[in-house]
């Protein structure tokens, strides 16, 4: 059995962070991750000659957290292809070529801009990092995120697009499954609803050598006595000291075990109930932790022999709510002569398109990728959908939130130790809410309200 000042449960951003911190803070640490890699939601791979990123890849020019921890280690970042037009497909199948405002009429744009607005202002009543503290934060997570829109407007196509850009843009839930708090804490750990949607904020830049290699660079200067990986934790033993401070922990993985001082549970909140705890953890605890629930989307990729969408004035940029790929942007690689466009399918639509036989599937998403760049679009080289909700070390994508109701009625809980075991996800953090960027801030303050703790005890 090891011994260690701290054993880290899980090696994506907010685990690797929460390691990097504490080393540096002179305390011992031991990571244990369940798979035969690091990163977590951030993954690539080469598909058919082709480098894919299949999970988390934009950092946002707002997003300060992770853009000094690219500093720190020296990665480099590069731009996404944003030149010529967008395109805006409408329900009833108009395709519009456009730049700037949404090309729909100046009654729709008004409607847009009063959801907008009144979203923007209820955020700026709570702090992210603290939803429930809203006066009426029982009654606003309790109104769903859809009837609160149409509450506000008779304009259908309004509702819509502001409708997608919290729930398939974000949650990838529908947005009936997710309350008003919930969104206004989405909205709010942004600072304002314009920097979930401006594509020159959200999807800025990309990391040379994709996201993945950014938790691989802090778990190689880690090293392997520190991480060690295809080591899932199946049971957790844990005391304090009777009046609720830490006492020990014991983590055991199936191949390493460690005793411990703390434990920092890294993984995804929708995955706490898989590891046995002994005591069981407390009543509303076990409780809340069946109300927080992975979304689901799939990330579909397509390789051209190039970007041909470049050539005819188009940036690959695209909506279409009612489309299967709702969402499309060129996710060209670096250096590559190749194009890349990259499309969002969510929720039922994505459970209808798993639902499809192999061929099939493919042949109906690159339908869609056709709809908003023509014909050409069904000829790619290469193809990936990322699956997420196969993954047993994740069960969906992008990330978990609340149910309806469970963000007020427990969400003050989610950051609380329990005796010895801290609690670090990007689905548990205000700033950077359900983001990189998320996972690296909640690491680096989990490692000091630890190495706090370590350091009073002696
Ligand atoms: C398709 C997709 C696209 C995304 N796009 C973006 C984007 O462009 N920009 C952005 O900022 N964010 C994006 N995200 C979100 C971002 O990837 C996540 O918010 C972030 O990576 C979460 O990091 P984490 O460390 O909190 O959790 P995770 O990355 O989920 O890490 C948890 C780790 O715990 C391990 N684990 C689980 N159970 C156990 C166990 N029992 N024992 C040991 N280990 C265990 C897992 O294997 C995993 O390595 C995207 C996510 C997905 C899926």
């Amino acid at each position: 059995m090891l011994q260690r000042d701290v054993v880290v449960i899980g090696a994506g951003i907010s685990g690797l962070m929460a390691a990097r911190r504490l080393v540096e803070a002179g305390h011992s640490v031991a990571v244990l991750e369940a798979r035969d890699r690091v990163g977590g939601r951030t993954w690539s791979d080469t598909v058919d000659g082709e480098f894919f990123e299949i999970g988390g890849q934009w950092v946002s020019s707002d997003q300060d957290a992770l853009i000094a921890l690219l500093k720190e280690l020296g990665k480099e970042t590069y731009s996404r292809y944003r030149d010529g037009n967008s395109v805006y497909i409408t329900r009833d199948g108009v395709r519009h070529e456009f730049r700037g405002d949404f090309p729909v009429s100046a009654e729709t744009l008004a409607e847009i801009d009063k959801l907008v607005t009144a979203l923007d202002a209820l955020a700026a009543e709570i702090d992210a990092a603290e939803p429930w503290r809203h006066p009426r934060a029982a009654e606003l997570d309790n109104i769903q995120f859809s009837s609160w829109l149409a509450s506000l407007t008779d304009d259908d196509e309004a509702a819509r697009i502001v409708d997608h850009y919290i729930a398939a843009g974000m949650l990838t839930k529908p947005s009936q499954t997710f309350s008003v708090l919930q969104a206004m804490l989405m909205v709010a750990s942004a600072e304002k609803f314009e920097h979930l949607i401006d594509e020159g904020i959200l999807l800025d830049e990309r990391v040379v050598g994709g996201m993945q290699s950014v938790s691989q660079q802090i778990a190689d200067e880690l090293g392997p006595d520190v991480v060690h990986l295809s080591t899932p934790v199946r049971h957790v033993e844990w005391s304090d000291a009777g009046d609720g401070r830490p006492a020990s922990v014991t983590a055991h993985g199936e191949r390493v075990t460690v005793s411990a001082r703390y434990a920092v549970l890294a993984v995804p909140p929708n995955l706490y109930s898989t590891i046995e705890y002994t005591p069981a953890l407390p009543r509303m605890r076990q409780i809340a932790h069946q109300h927080q629930s992975m979304g689901l989307v799939i990330k579909a990729q397509a390789v051209y022999e190039t970007p041909f969408w470049r050539e005819r004035g188009l940036s690959g940029t695209g909506f279409a709510s009612h489309e299967r790929v709702c969402e499309v942007y060129d996710n060209t690689l670096h250096g590559s002569d190749h194009g890349t466009l990259v499309g969002f399918i969510v929720s039922e639509r994505a459970d209808q398109t798993w639902a499809l036989p192999e061929a099939e599937r493919k042949q109906a998403v690159l339908e869609s990728f056709a709809a908003y760049f023509g014909e050409d679009a069904r000829h790619p080289i290469a193809f990936y959908l990322s699956d997420w909700g196969s993954e047993e070390y994740t069960r969906g994508a992008y990330a978990a939130s609340w149910e309806l109701g469970g963000l007020s009625r427990w969400g003050h809980l989610q950051n609380e130790p329990v005796g010895p075991l801290f609690f670090a996800s990007s689905d548990i953090q205000g700033a950077g809410y359900l983001h990189v960027d998320g996972g690296v801030r909640i690491g680096s303050d989990t490692a000091a309200r630890i190495s706090a703790g370590l350091r009073a005890d002696g």
